[in-house]
């Protein structure tokens, strides 16, 4: 599978103004009369700072939907008519464009990735079928559907006929399928219009009811293509997911709904960041069933082209958003995996077997049956005979240095509470629909955007946290987790089962805060289990002990002794224009040879994190220093084993981190071993989450 990362940044809004414009592109160095593929935005901290993130290519305000197209969806088309599947996603924060790209408007020029590559399709089609002189048929299907809350909706199914449990995703022959959806033939692209939009009314229904809640789904569009000859049938896909915005993940109200709804959006990004990282890493395991949506979607199982459009708003009231973002798309970069072009098969008539797939004849209501050919129209015949087409592609995303286009420093300074959030507000969904988006935002919308803020930044911690890999875990904790999973994919509706998971893993990891909320998530599945309640109160009791732990060193702490004048190496590089050699300090740890303490270690790990809220944990570190701890590393950039403080001498170098600190920061810390025994995750018997 090949990811290719496409940044769009979207025209401004009637509500926002030009003088708030931070974003600006650019074309590589290498090929500075090129097409840009280059997004710079300053460092929130220090406007005279930017960082430039490189892409494979970046559509500034001005580039129109058919730009788009025509440039990166257009190409995918032949692939998809070879056997490749083909997967489109935008990513991106509410607001910044996913639905206008994905979907679009109604006008011809307005209209986006997805009626284009379904006219695209058509007409290919029709070039296939008379190039063959009608001995080939092509035949095109769709579903549609959305996950809200990790359930799976069929969206051609009016929002009152759908079950609360929504529809069960199965796995048949190495692929999940979801049971029971409705896949509709549309022959035409007239056909295909009148179906998605009236799957779009269903989908917007409910948003009127709900509020928003377009912007809290996943859709999900799967173009079905078959092409059925005398002698083989081909089948491939094209998938093309609007995902919820990535800002959602906030708890506006304190009532269970939305918390569950928050936390599913949460989650399934998580999980999606996971899998990225996981995939770029070329770790054996991909953790894409731990949500519907990466186990649809089977990312990082899936050979084919997956396109990545990663929307963006140029505005400063998005900044730490778009950051978060970029960095997101960034750790994309390394996805690298052979592609493999579907077998055709070769069967009996094809009459048989357009029939067998529900396709001929009136377009009717199928339901989806779990289908034989579902189990092999994707899979090589022989294994063996599988063709590696060509070599990897690797992809050449990086952040990288730019020290020709510093801005000019700005007369005050900013800082993270002071950025600029009041020159223009955020446009709400809501706010947008009904054209009432005002001025600017108050100190409580600029205190709930922090707050958001830190949430994402501990949802972070799944896409920058160099976290021990499931190989890392003890086996039998592996086992179990595993065990676990499998339970929790097989029982469909057990939503709880998986807040348990979650927490579990989160746990396994020394992710208190984290395991915490999917506990708390979890409980209300199980009302009256009191080993749940246990442990959510010996999480808790485990976290407030770490915040008061007496200033104390361990007789490991004494591992380091400090020494005047020394001045660090500066190790390693990272991307802003302006490079700053981490300030010299006048005492800075040195250290004996030997392996890092297990306190060490994890103390490393937290820092490693980049998670606020984790770091913000440590004792003797308070939110400004947490913060300032999380700048200094995401000014530092990415390492390619995602650690970037790999000692303490390394991390006593960081600003604002003094021998003082490091010293009762380790001092705070229970050690490793009791995180994990504490959280009574090693020895717990396998039947005992069996509720
Ligand atoms: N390239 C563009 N050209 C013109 N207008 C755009 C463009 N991109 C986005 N917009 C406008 O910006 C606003 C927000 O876009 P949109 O609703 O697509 O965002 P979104 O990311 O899908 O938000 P959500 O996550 O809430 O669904 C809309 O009014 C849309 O018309």
């Amino acid at each position: 599978m090949s990811v290719k990362v496409v940044g769009r940044i979207r025209p401004l809004l009637r509500q926002e103004l030009d003088k708030d414009v931070i974003l600006t592109t650019a074309p590589t160095a290498s090929d500075p009369s090129g097409p840009s593929k280059v997004v710079r935005i300053p460092n929130p901290k220090n406007d005279a700072e930017q960082y430039s993130f490189q892409f494979n290519s970046v559509y500034g305000s001005e580039a129109t939907q058919q730009d788009l197209f025509d440039s990166e969806v257009a190409p995918t088309v032949k692939h998809l008519f070879k056997g490749f599947d083909v997967t489109l996603f935008a990513y991106g924060v509410t607001g910044t464009g996913k639905t206008h790209t994905m979907r679009g408007g109604k006008t011809l020029a307005d209209r986006g990735v997805i009626p284009r590559l379904l006219s695209a399709v058509y007409r290919r089609a029709r070039k296939i079928e008379k190039d063959a002189s009608s001995s080939t048929k092509v035949e095109v299907a769709m579903s549609y559907y959305e996950i809200y809350n990790d359930r799976v909706y069929d969206l051609f199914e009016a929002p009152e006929k759908r079950t609360l449990a929504g529809l069960p995703i199965r796995d048949n022959g190495g692929k999940s399928v979801v049971v029971g959806l409705t896949e509709r033939p549309c022959s035409t692209l007239k056909d295909f219009e009148a179906l998605y939009d009236q799957a779009n009314m269903n989908r917007s229904t409910s948003a009127t009811k709900l509020n928003a809640h377009s912007s809290r789904s996943h859709a999900i569009l799967c173009v079905k293509i078959i092409q059925i000859s005398e002698d083989r049938t081909l089948v491939s896909r094209a998938s093309a997911i609007d995902l919820a915005g990535s800002e959602d993940n906030r708890r506006t109200e304190n009532n269970k709904d939305r918390m569950v709804e928050s936390a599913s959006i949460n989650k399934s990004l998580f999980v999606l960041a996971q899998c990225v990282e996981a995939i770029s890493k070329k770790q054996s395991r991909i953790p894409y069933r731990e949500s519907k949506m990466t186990r649809i979607l089977s990312l990082g199982q899936n050979d084919g082209i997956t396109v990545m459009i990663l929307n963006l708003a140029p505005v400063r009231s998005y900044h730490l958003d778009t950051l978060s973002s970029l960095n997101f798309a960034n750790r994309t970069k390394k996805i690298e995996v052979n592609e493999i072009e579907n077998e055709p098969i070769f069967k009996g008539p094809p009459v048989k077997a357009a029939a067998s797939l529900g396709l001929i004849g009136e377009p009717v209501r199928n339901r989806q049956p779990l289908r034989q050919l579902t189990a092999t129209e994707n899979i090589p015949i022989n294994d063996n005979t599988a063709k590696r087409k060509g070599n990897p592609i690797v992809k050449t995303i990086s952040v990288y240095k730019d020290k020709s286009h510093a801005l000019p420093k700005p007369s005050t300074k900013r800082s993270l509470q002071s950025t600029n959030f009041d020159t223009t507000s955020r446009p709400s969904k809501i706010a947008r629909s009904s054209d009432s988006a005002k001025g600017g935002m108050s100190k409580e919308d600029i205190e709930a955007l922090i707050e958001r803020r830190l949430d994402q930044k501990l949802a972070e911690k799944a896409l920058t946290a160099p976290l021990p890999t499931a190989q890392a875990l003890p086996s039998d904790l592996q086992q179990r987790l595993n065990a676990l999973e499998e339970r929790v994919s097989k029982k469909e509706d057990s939503e709880g089962l998986q807040y348990l998971l979650m927490a579990k893993q989160h746990q396994a990891r020394g992710e208190d805060a984290s395991a915490l909320k999917m506990y708390t998530l979890a409980q209300p599945f199980f009302p009256s289990n009191e080993k749940l309640a246990r442990k959510i109160q010996n999480v808790q009791n485990k976290m407030a002990s770490k915040t008061q732990q007496v200033e104390q060193l361990a007789p490991e702490d004494d591992e380091y002794e400090f020494q005047a004048d020394y001045e660090p190496e500066e190790s390693f590089s990272f991307t802003r224009t302006k490079t700053r050699k981490p300030a010299a300090r006048t005492k800075v740890a040195v250290y004996q040879d030997g392996p890092a303490t297990p306190r060490t270690q994890q103390l490393l790990r937290i820092i490693n994190t980049k998670d606020l809220a984790q770091i913000k944990l440590l004792k003797g570190v308070g939110a400004k220093k947490a913060e300032s701890i999380v700048n200094s590393l995401f000014e530092m950039g990415d390492a390619d084993d995602g650690v970037l403080i790999t000692d303490l001498e390394q991390l006593g170098a960081l600003k604002g981190v003094g021998w003082k600190s490091l010293e009762t920061m380790k001092a705070g810390l229970v050690g490793e071993a009791g995180l994990v025994g504490e959280a009574g995750l090693v020895g717990e018997a396998g039947g005992d989450w069996d509720f």
